[in-house]
């Protein structure tokens, strides 16, 4: 076995990061680029319910385990500010609400507010194994709900128009979407923490 001279924490291998979600691995390896070696992993985690910080928090745990390694994993959702005060919850925290409801019924959800405001909210665990303590990291773009409008490929992006711009994330290029977004907000706070740790990449054996 290699000896490591170790000055910051060892992974025992590159990050692997958990999603079923094509289009949101597309964006991570866009904005992460070559700053933290990391592969992926295509694997349907579980809905879970609650606030976003716990819900990922809890997806790097049971990835970790199925994984067996370093995990990076998201949860992603889109908070409408009307229906705060509602009963329950007013976050769609889930895959299943978009496509039950389609652009349509999200926007008529909020046909009774004059208050369109709405914030995606992304949420990045990492977890050095199982076992360890996983690390969350909160990005959050404010913006509104509009009519739908541009390609329809990626989840909500056609009904949220960002703050300061006049397409919807659907409309604008990918690389400005990636340069203002949630993910990319949250992903600039994960590389942060990777520079400052000083994580050692010890390979396999
Ligand atoms: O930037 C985005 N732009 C538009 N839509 C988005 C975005 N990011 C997530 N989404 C959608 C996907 C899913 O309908 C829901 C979040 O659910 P969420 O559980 O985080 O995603 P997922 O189940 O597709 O993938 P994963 O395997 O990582 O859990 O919002
Ligand atoms: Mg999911």
């Amino acid at each position: 076995m290699a000896a490591v001279k170790a000055c910051g924490p060892v992974l025992s291998r590159p990050v692997t990061f958990v999603t079923g979600n094509a289009k949101k691995l597309e964006e991570v390896r866009s904005i992460l680029g070559q700053s933290i070696p990391f592969q992926s992993l295509k694997l349907d985690l579980p809905e879970l319910q609650g606030e976003p910080e716990d819900i990922s928090k809890e997806k790097a745990r049971l990835a970790a385990i199925e994984v067996n390694g370093p995990v990076l994993v998201e949860d992603t959702c889109l908070c409408f500010n009307a229906l705060k005060g509602l009963p329950g919850t007013s976050r769609f925290f889930d895959k299943w609400f978009l496509q039950k409801l389609g652009h349509e019924g999200l926007n008529n959800l909020l046909m009774a507010y004059e208050d369109k405001s709405a914030y995606a909210l992304c949420a990045f665990s990492f977890m050095n194994g199982p076992g360890a303590e996983p690390i969350t990291f909160l990005g959050k773009t404010p913006g509104k709900i509009v009519p739908a409008r541009g390609p329809t490929d990626f989840g909500w992006d056609p009904i949220f128009q960002p703050d300061g711009y006049e397409q919807t994330y659907a409309e604008m290029p990918k690389e400005e979407k990636n340069t203002i977004s949630h993910r990319y907000r949250a992903l600039a706070q994960v590389k942060s923490h990777f520079t400052e740790a000083g994580y050692i990449f010890q390979s396999d054996p």
